[in-house]
């Protein structure tokens, strides 16, 4: 990957925003005046962009708010205006930043409160400008101030946000006090995507997203290390060799009529290229295997002497269980895998095991582990962290999704990989990757059992690759969400794994 395309996958929080945003306008090489400007000409330009038909003038309500982000509104209000567009501009309260006041003593038209609008301000057809807040958000809207965003969605007006709807938290995606808000149209945002675009509800209420760039590159060192969107990697492409070099998966499955689970695991072990794969069930289950594999291979595997028998062959490189594996089994093997040092993927029953002694399993987890909890697993390993989530955001910055996964990764000593359409992926250290199913890139028939399964199998065989932890717990979730958006309307678990040769070709694997 280019290291553009690398930049362009960086997520910011506000605070690291701030500071790329402070350490350029410090270098003395551009004000905050002419990032104003940059930004309001760049949402024009993305507007235009997506709706052609605004080359022709047409009818803009501009709700303005008293920090930069209304200083953006102002811009966007005067361009409008030069355009020949017919603006009616709402502010909360006078500009309060200096910058802000620039850009309003630049602004030539009237300027109404907001509760001076009413539904003959929204024409049909007509755009409302949402600059009301940006990454300044620090509480709860007040019920006036959401009025006028209601009032354009209710004209059936198109709402563009800029940098983000006003009400969510952009380093959470949550919106502050629960609100009820309406959906942005178009979110045009700066230099990189903000959390609060793609985690929780800011993946659906940011509408489509677009990032415009205000020539700040330069100074993305200030950020540290960002999170970075999931995506595909060079190292998916399988390079020339024997099967043994491409690794051997184990996946641990469980007892006569629950085996469908693992063999799903198994066989997309084997689609994501692990050079061989097999499925190890207690005795009891083998007919029934025998029977539904072909390519996958089956041994008998009783209990944790079998397994660690097995494991005697130091072929099998990359561990995966916990799919329809059984809760006293999942007791019995968890620690043999662990205790083996080899890379492993835990899920499901692997997972809830232990929501007794979570403990017990953080003290044996390595860093060659990777946990790929759904929220309620999560909630059983991390009660007190799923608390947090479950509890309202009042203020900004509000916990996230990523600050879950960061804190959980922290404690259990590896990789964990919290499903949902907003799937966060955290390294101990403060590592962090995110693959976004929403917006534009939304999978919604991805909600379908036995994808879980298929995810395992995708990361349990990545990490039989070669690939690290992280990268593949975040690879194998943008690969599994791509497979989805791949087939489309209609899937069920079993076409996942039959989809990822399309998307590898795709790539040019
Ligand atoms: N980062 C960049 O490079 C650029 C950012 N731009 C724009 O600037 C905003 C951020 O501006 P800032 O002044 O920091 O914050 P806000 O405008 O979002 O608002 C802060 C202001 O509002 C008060 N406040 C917060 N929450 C509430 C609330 N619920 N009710 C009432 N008042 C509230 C808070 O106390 C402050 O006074 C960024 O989003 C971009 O749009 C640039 O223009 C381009 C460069
Ligand atoms: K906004």
């Amino acid at each position: 990957m280019c290291d553009e395309a690398a930049q362009r996958r960086e997520i910011l929080t506000t605070r690291q925003m701030r500071a790329v945003e402070g350490a350029a306008i410090g270098s003395g090489s551009v004000t905050g005046s002419a990032l104003m400007e940059r930004a309001g000409a760049g949402v024009l330009c993305e507007m235009l962009a997506l709706w052609p038909e605004f080359e022709r003038p047409g009818h803009a309500v501009i709700l303005c708010g008293p920090g930069n982000n209304g200083g953006d509104g102002y811009v966007v209000a005067r361009l409008l205006a030069e355009r020949g567009w017919q603006v009616r501009l709402a502010a909360l309260a006078p500009p309060a930043t200096p910058d802000a006041q620039v850009a309003a003593a630049c602004w030539q038209g009237a300027v109404a409160t907001l509760s001076d609008l009413g539904p003959e301000d929204f024409p049909p057809g007509s755009l409302c400008i949402d600059a009301l807040f940006g990454t300044g958000l620090v509480r709860p809207l007040a019920p006036g101030i959401a009025a006028p965003l209601r009032l354009a969605a209710a004209q059936g007006c198109r709402i563009v946000a800029i940098d983000i709807l006003s009400g969510l938290c952009a380093d959470s995606g949550r919106v502050l006090g629960g609100l009820d808000l309406p959906r942005a149209a178009l979110t045009v945002s700066f230099q990189r995507a903000k959390l609060g675009h793609v985690l929780a509800q800011g993946g659906n209420l940011s509408g489509v997203l677009r990032i415009v760039d205000i020539g700040i590159d330069g100074w993305m060192a200030a950020a540290g290390v960002p999170a970075r969107f999931a995506g595909p990697v060079p190292a998916l492409a399988k390079r020339a060799g024997h099967k043994y070099d491409h690794g051997h998966a184990l996946v641990l499955g469980g007892g006569p009529g629950q085996g469908g689970a693992a063999r799903l695991t198994a066989r997309a072990a084997l689609r994501i290229g692990a050079g061989l794969v097999t499925l190890a069930c207690p005795p009891e289950a083998l007919p029934e295997n025998a029977a539904r594999l072909d390519a996958v291979m089956l041994r008998p595997v009783a209990d944790r002497a079998g397994l660690e028998h097995l494991l005697e062959n130091p072929r099998f490189n990359a561990l995966g269980l916990g799919p329809g594996l059984g809760l006293d089994r999942a007791r019995d093997l968890v620690p043999a895998v662990l205790a083996s040092g080899r890379a492993a993927l835990l899920d499901a029953d692997a997972l809830t095991a232990f929501a007794d002694a979570p403990e017990a399993l953080f003290a044996a987890l390595h860093p060659g582990a990777v946990l790929t909890p759904h929220g309620g697993e999560f909630a059983r390993l991390f009660p007190d962290l799923a608390q947090r989530l479950a509890t309202p955001a009042e203020t900004g910055p509000a916990f996230s999704r990523l600050d879950a996964a960061r804190q959980a990764a922290e404690r259990a000593g590896c990789v964990v990989l919290l499903k949902g359409p907003d799937t966060v992926i955290a390294a101990p250290g403060g590592e962090a990757r995110v693959a976004a199913a929403v917006g534009e890139a939304q999978a919604p028939w991805l909600a379908t059992a036995g994808a879980g399964d298929v995810l395992s199998g995708i990361v349990t065989g990545l990490l039989a690759r070669g690939f690290a932890p992280l990268e593949a717990a975040a690879t194998g979730a943008w690969l599994h969400a791509e497979a989805a958006r791949d087939f489309g309307p209609g899937l069920i678990a079993e076409d996942l794994p039959e989809r990822i040769p399309a998307v590898l070709r795709a790539l040019g694997c």
